[in-house]
């Protein structure tokens, strides 16, 4: 018999934007459904398998311990927080989680089927799409499907290390597992296409962590694609790449892209429309084409991040409670952290964008070796670098590759928000001795 229920909102997937959304509508005495496939992943991606487990391995990774102690520990701070996760949303009187999978049925209704196989069909005012991304397969041929062959997902759920790690990419994810399993002992080899690592980068920057990373023990592949993958023992699988060449490994991680969770949804009987990327088609309020239907972090492109999803119920929440003054077009100067060792930070323009859209450029640069609070820490790798437009004294653009980073670039979106000169970063009197007071000689170009 068909079962039908009626929500004010209905949120699929709870990912950060969604479940942030949910708890938001909810606190306005409406009534809304949350609906999750996965019980294992409440709380979404970045809290069960991505930013946190990966940066908690990393943090023990870089502070010598071991590899199972690291792994236990992830497994039980993952739990807590999903935990936490779960009851925020499921304890209040105004939400229903679903642990079941929504498929549309048309633009009002969708049918969600529960782990035992039963279905339910609910409508609701607003619709809200999050269904996050999921791992991208390049066209390898082989036993891709060995036990061997990990994405960033199975690969922390490892209880032995890999010997011998072969990472195909050289991305966020290829660079951040580089970092970490190098740390905890693997030997790692990284498969990069380009000639060299962090192509969107300028050459000093990108060459500065190359070297750091190559120094620490990473060896990478350059100019090459992984094309073939083969199970020859039982401990060993061999990578064949593009010159023909081949490397020997018993784990081999996939770290080569994350594409918009779109299949399975339903959207073909929808009006909802997909870009040429594949990822859902929004407006610059996030609405999609059909009416009453929104989509909100990984799923509709754009940078992946957690902090964009969260900025995404911004948008949402701006439109639907507010003046919708806030949108997509008004999101400025995102930033991101790459963590490898030092982490590496960044946001706004590279010396040669800025000079490709005309700014009357000056370049400041310091070697972190250089700068007291390096020799407190005993961390002297590093190098940051500053890009302003010396006639306006705008700041374009910061390139900070060392410790603290990931915490100091926020300092410059703000700045660069709040159209602040790159003199007040320059001129500001700071505590001592802390990374920031670097900027006192950065920003003297
Ligand atoms: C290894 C790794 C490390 C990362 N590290 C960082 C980092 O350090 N910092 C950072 O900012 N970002 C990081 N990211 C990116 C970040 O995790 C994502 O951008 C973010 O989690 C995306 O959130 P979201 O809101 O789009 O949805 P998600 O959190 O992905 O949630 C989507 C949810 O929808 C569910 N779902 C999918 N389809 C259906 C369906 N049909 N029915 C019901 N439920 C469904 C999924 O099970 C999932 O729980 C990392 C990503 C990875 C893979
Ligand atoms: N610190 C963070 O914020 C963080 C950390 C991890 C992941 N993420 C997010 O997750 C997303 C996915 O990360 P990712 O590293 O998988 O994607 P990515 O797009 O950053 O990198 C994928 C890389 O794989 C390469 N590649 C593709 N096919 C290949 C092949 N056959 N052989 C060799 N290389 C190949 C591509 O050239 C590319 O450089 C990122 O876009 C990022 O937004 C963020």
């Amino acid at each position: 018999m068909l079962f039908l229920a009626h929500f004010d909102a209905l949120v699929i997937g709870f990912g950060k934007a969604g479940k942030t959304l949910a708890g938001d509508i909810a606190g306005r005495g409406k009534k809304v459904a949350v609906i999750e496939k996965d019980p294992t992943m409440y709380g979404g991606t970045c809290i069960n398998i991505a930013c946190i487990p990966t940066k908690l391995l990393s943090h023990d990774a870089l502070a010598g311990r071991d590899y199972a102690g690291a792994v236990s520990r992830k497994d039980e701070t993952v739990a807590k927080l999903r935990d936490k996760n779960y009851h925020n949303l499921a304890d209040s009187e105004n939400i229903t989680v679903y642990d079941a999978h929504a498929e549309f049925q048309n633009d009002r209704e969708v049918r969600i089927t529960m782990h035992d196989g039963s279905t339910e069909t609910l409508t609701a005012d607003q619709i809200f799409i999050n269904t996050g991304a999921e791992n991208a397969m390049p066209p390898v041929e082989g036993d891709v499907d060995s036990d061997k062959v990990h994405n960033s997902t199975t690969m922390i759920d490892e209880r032995e290390l890999p010997e011998r790690l072969v990472i195909v990419g050289g991305g966020y994810i290829g660079l951040e597992f580089a970092t970490m399993y190098n740390a905890f002992g693997s030997d790692v080899s990284v498969i990069v296409p380009d000639d060299r690592i962090l192509g969107r980068e300028d050459a000093d920057i990108a060459g500065e962590i190359q070297k750091t990373m190559t120094d620490s023990g990473i060896s990478f592949l350059f100019g090459e694609h992984a094309e073939r993958l083969d199970d020859v023992s039982e401990s060993d699988i061999k990578v064949t790449l593009s010159s023909g060449e081949t490397v020997t490994a018993d784990g081999v991680l996939m770290a080569t892209g994350r594409k918009p969770l779109v299949s399975g949804l339903g959207l073909e009987n929808t009006s909802v429309k997909l870009t040429d990327d594949g990822a859902i088609k929004v407006d610059d309020h996030l609405q999609t084409d059909a009416a009453g239907i929104w989509a909100l972090g990984d799923v509709k492109g754009g940078y992946q991040f957690t902090y964009t999803s969260l900025d995404d119920y911004r948008i949402v929440r701006s439109k639907m409670f507010g003046d919708g003054s806030y949108t997509y077009d008004s999101r400025t100067n995102v930033h991101y952290t790459m963590f490898v060792d030092p982490p590496y930070s960044r946001v706004g323009l590279t010396t040669k964008e800025a000079r490709d859209e005309g700014y009357d450029v000056a370049e400041g640069s310091i070697p972190m070796a250089g700068h007291p609070r390096s020799h407190v820490n005993g961390e002297l790798r590093g190098l940051f670098k500053a890009v302003v437009d010396k006639g306006s004294g705008k700041n374009l653009g910061a390139h900070l590759f060392g410790v603290n980073s990931e915490e100091l670039v926020n300092l410059v979106k703000m700045a660069m928000d709040h159209d602040i000169p790159y003199t007040a970063l320059r001129d500001q009197m700071y505590n001592h001795p802390v990374m920031s007071e670097a900027f006192n000689t950065l920003f003297d170009v």
